[in-house]
């Protein structure tokens, strides 16, 4: 699991050891200089000659990037600091002068700017310490100019796509290795937004703790590959954001034994599709099945219900106890009448997960409301309802609260919005998206998973159905932890994450070749599992 902690708390945790002397800068700076001489030995054969350009701002950020180049100077390397701000860092200028490194003042002198975008474009490696965690706003000034210049150039980044354009496929070639320190400059360090130009990087070097921007989006596609630095700060509190690892779903995953039934394992009630959209019952109902829910029951329409059990032989549709409801996959917006009844049914279910059918339920069981679910959102959820929009949705589940927002702006700050979510609601909220967000009662996680080629038709009723069958295998621990509905679907977006990864060939992928790579995926996950 990574766990990343705001500037705030990582500032906290810095202050006693640098009041007592402690050289956090050279602990960073070092491990900064080693990381980039690992990553230019696994990317060509000598590091002596190899150029390097630190492009360095005015607060400690720069003083590390400096003190690294200075590392890197000593081993030879041809290191130009690029000083971005009328005055840097004095000790770190002072190490890399000491050592033989160049400096560019680009500060005094913005007509440089175009020789540093001819020196960046011929080096191996680029150190961005323009800014770090005392990032206030947009990347501005000589910095954010520099940057503007380098992205219009043809590096990877900010402006145009604020994922910084696709990702480069295989090895970097062609173009330098671009090193984020701490993080790449100008994003939201708490928040994971782009307010301006940033620079991606192919790895962030962050030091002490991951920061949040460094796992949310938008941000967290411009930062590469995560390299946290143990420089012996000591986090106490909660994390901000958590990202669960595929070790983490392992340890959690319940495996049945000889004592074991359907009941056991979970039941999973889902009401999907309709007869216009009869695919997203199969797919919804497939991937509960495949994730090993102990039995899966359709509610729906017989047109449907018979595509279903032409697919799932395994599935019932007689009405009866489940651990978890699954509500909406294909089912059209409560205001549609052509919904083959699915929205009572939807509704009925949901009364039945909040324990409020005396007889048919015993008891509160999670409930997942995709699609045609999110309408039924009437009065306030237990945090054992997740809700699975994706940004669209979750605008209608917004302004359908009072809270006028666009697509736009819940892509621009998908935590803001789906926290904003989770409070207007009560229920747990998973954002769909290249990066899952998902917010329950005082704890976020932010997946990272799976490929693009998940977006496709479908992949959501996979998810859907992903989800149900692993909250009904917990379903009595979900339902007395409030915190844990949020841990479980951010688990089902890893799973979901590690099928597409497992189904695809390297090219498209269809959400039943997801589904039906789910069982192999979980017997991956449990290889992983730490022997008893
Ligand atoms: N404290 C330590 O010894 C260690 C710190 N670490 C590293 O230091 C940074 C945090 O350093 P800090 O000096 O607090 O802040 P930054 O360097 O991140 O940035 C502050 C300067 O940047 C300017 N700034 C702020 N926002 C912007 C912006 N949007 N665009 C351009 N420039 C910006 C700010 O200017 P002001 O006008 O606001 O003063 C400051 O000059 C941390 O990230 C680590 O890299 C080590 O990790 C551990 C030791
Ligand atoms: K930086």
């Amino acid at each position: 699991m990574i766990r990343a902690w705001s500037a705030t708390d990582v500032r906290a945790a810095e202050e006693p050891l640098l009041a007592a002397g402690v050289p956090l800068m050279e602990r960073a700076a070092f491990a900064l200089a080693t990381t980039v001489l690992a990553d230019l030995r696994a990317r060509r054969r000598s590091v002596r000659g190899a150029h390097v350009v630190v492009l360095a701002g005015a607060g400690n950020n720069g003083g590390d990037a400096l003190h690294a180049g200075a590392h890197l100077a000593r081993r030879g390397l041809a290191v130009v600091a690029v000083l971005a701000a009328e005055r840097v860092h004095d000790g770190g200028l002072a190490a890399l002068r000491a050592a033989g490194g160049r400096t560019v003042d680009v500060a005094s002198d913005a007509g440089r700017v175009r020789s540093v975008v001819h020196d960046v474009a011929g080096a191996d490696v680029v150190l961005d310490g323009l800014v770090g965690i005392g990032a206030c706003g947009p990347l501005r000034g000589t910095g954010g100019d520099v940057v503007r210049a380098l992205v219009a150039d043809g590096l990877p980044g900010v402006p145009g796509d604020a994922t910084g354009g696709p990702a480069d496929h295989g090895p970097v070639t062609g173009r330098p290795w671009v090193v984020a320190v701490d993080v790449p400059s100008g994003i939201g360090v708490d928040d994971g937004t782009v307010p301006g130009p940033v620079l991606r990087a192919d790895r962030t070097v962050t030091f002490g703790a991951a920061k949040p921007g460094l796992l949310l989006p938008p941000a967290a596609h411009l930062v590469g590959d995560i390299s946290v630095v143990d420089i012996g700060l000591h986090l106490a509190g909660a994390p901000a954001v958590r990202r669960l690892a595929a070790e983490d779903v392992a340890a959690a995953w319940p495996v049945p034994g000889p004592a074991d039934h359907k009941y056991t394992r979970g039941v999973v009630g889902v009401v999907a599709g309709t007869a216009t959209y009869p695919g997203a019952a199969v797919l919804a109902t497939t991937a509960a099945a495949r994730t090993g829910a102990g039995m899966v029951r359709y509610r729906g329409s017989d047109v449907v219900a018979r595509a279903v059990l032409a697919a799932r032989p395994e599935v019932v549709t007689a009405p009866g106890r489940v651990q978890s409801w699954v509500v909406g996959p294909g089912v059209p917006p409560a205001a549609d009448d052509a919904d083959d009844g699915q929205t009572a049914r939807g509704r009925a279910g949901l009364a039945a997960a909040r324990g409020e059918l005396a007889g048919l339920s015993r008891g509160p069981v999670p409930a997942v409301l995709d699609a045609g679910g999110l309408g039924l959102v009437e009065e306030r959820c237990p945090p054992w309802f997740v809700l699975t929009p994706h940004a669209g949705e979750l605008r209608t589940v917004l302004r359908r609260h009072g809270v006028d927002v666009h697509r736009a702006d819940v892509e621009a700050e998908p935590l803001r919005w789906t926290r904003r979510a989770h409070e207007l609601t009560g229920a747990t909220v998973l954002l769909k998206g290249a990066v899952t967000v998902v917010v329950g009662p005082g704890v976020v996680y932010a997946q990272a998973d799976a490929p693009a080629w998940l977006g496709t038709a479908g992949a959501g009723d996979v998810l859907a159905g992903i989800l149900g069958a692993m909250l009904a295998g917990r379903a009595a621990a979900v339902v007395a932890d409030p915190a844990l509905a949020a841990e479980v679907a951010a688990a089902a977006a890893l799973v979901h994450g590690l099928a597409a990864e497992r189904a695809t060939p390297g090219g498209p992928v269809t959400a039943l070749d997801v589904a039906d790579a789910v069982p192999g995926t979980v017997a991956d996950l449990l290889t992983l599992r730490a022997a008893p």
